[in-house]
């Protein structure tokens, strides 16, 4: 048993690269951006903790327990049956099973995943979920997120002064939008505590740090913690902050293509997950993206309202590039990459401030 265990430690300190502890990691406590999504005054808050956060957590989200319950009992049940039952739906290219190899370019983790695509308002045929029940939970789920982009896009836009109100939420979930949307499943088992025993102040990498590259993504987790985002005081110094779990609530996080939108007003935030010592972790992230061709460049309007009376109005921080364009170049990327970096016209202003 020992051996086995050592041998297991041994191989997984080959394959898993390490995340250092921060020198400060601290809980949000009460200061964790929260918003009602059914209060007055809801697409102001929206706007405030996408703009000081780059993320926020949904409460009043109006989804249904069961729709979350079937689909996470689906993954539970998915990521527990036999390695080669899972291996006949991988390995992830990018859609299907995977794990620990995230992406194409040597990146890993402590989780194994099942990525799909959606077309429209329900999973692709191109990656076919792997049992009925999966599919029929998941689709049942995709309907949910999407209502649930649709509120916080256009609570984006009104909170913004941007019209129409869909003017953001209809490139993701507009009728008939070829959108880019994904669904992705991930179980991170926990972390032997040997291995940790065997690197003091180390703890293996779940999820290296990265940003998601579409507008917005909407992730449910179960009660085992592991989800940090990096905050950034005003000298530019960033710092790890656990977000407790609750799984009767969800968080948006900004997307590249969202901060690109609103040229940079709101971050997409460097987000990580690190393996629970004890406890697996169950997350289910639904990520919306436009389609293919659409022009990712900050709204004309937000670029005329930002300039002052008589002044020519504001230009934009980036590049031009298409989402087709932007999701090349990011699946050639590691996952770590500042993927925007080459888009900038000139630096951003600092981000995230310490709560
Ligand atoms: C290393 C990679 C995995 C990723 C594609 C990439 O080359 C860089 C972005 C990664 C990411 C992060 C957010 C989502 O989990 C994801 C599905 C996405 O759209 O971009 C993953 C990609 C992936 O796991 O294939
Ligand atoms: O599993 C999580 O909690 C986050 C995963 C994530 O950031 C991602 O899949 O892009
Ligand atoms: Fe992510």
């Amino acid at each position: 048993m020992v051996v086995l265990a050592k041998q297991a430690a041994a191989a997984a300190l080959e394959q898993i690269s390490l995340v250092r502890s921060p020198s400060v990691e601290d809980n949000f406590g009460a200061g964790l951006p929260v918003v009602d999504l059914a209060a007055d005054g809801a697409a102001r808050e929206v706007v405030r903790a996408c703009e000081r956060f780059g993320f926020f957590k949904v409460v009043s989200h109006g989804v249904g327990e069961g729709v979350v319950g079937r689909l996470e009992a689906e993954a539970v049940r998915f990521f527990a049956s036999p390695q080669a039952a899972k291996d006949a739906h991988g390995p992830a290219s990018p859609f299907g099973y995977g794990s620990k190899r995230i992406g194409r370019n040597g990146d890993m983790g402590w989780l194994e995943y099942l990525l799909l695509a959606i077309d429209g308002a329900s999973l692709s045929r191109a990656s076919p979920a792997p049992s009925p029940s999966l599919r029929d939970a998941a689709n049942e789920y995709v309907g949910a997120m999407r209502r649930m982009a649709r509120t916080v896009l256009e609570m984006v836009a009104e909170g913004l002064g941007v019209a129409p109100r869909g003017a953001l939420a209809d490139m993701v979930v507009g009728d008939g939008a070829a959108s880019d949307q994904i669904l992705r499943l991930n179980h991170y088992p926990p972390c032997p505590p040997l291995l940790q025993n065997l690197m003091p102040n180390c703890s293996p990498t779940g999820f290296g740090e990265h940003t998601d590259p579409q507008l917005i993504s909407i992730l449910h987790s179960n009660s085992t913690s592991g989800l940090q985002v990096a905050l950034h005081d005003a000298g530019g110094d960033h710092q790890w902050v656990t977000v407790p779990p609750d799984p009767a609530s969800f968080l948006v996080i900004v997307g590249d293509s969202l901060q690109v939108m609103t040229n940079g007003r709101m971050r997409s935030v460097r987000h990580r997950v690190v393996a629970n010592k004890l406890k697996s972790r169950v997350s289910m992230i639904y990520f919306g993206g436009p389609p293919l061709e659409q022009r990712i460049a900050p709204l004309r309007q937000l670029l005329v309202a930002g300039a002052g009376d008589g002044e020519e109005e504001e230009q934009s921080r980036y590049e031009e590039f298409t989402w087709g364009e932007y999701k090349k170049a990011a699946y050639l990327s590691r996952l770590g990459d500042n993927r925007l970096a080459p888009f900038h016209r000139q630096p951003p202003p600092v981000a995230n401030p310490l709560v």
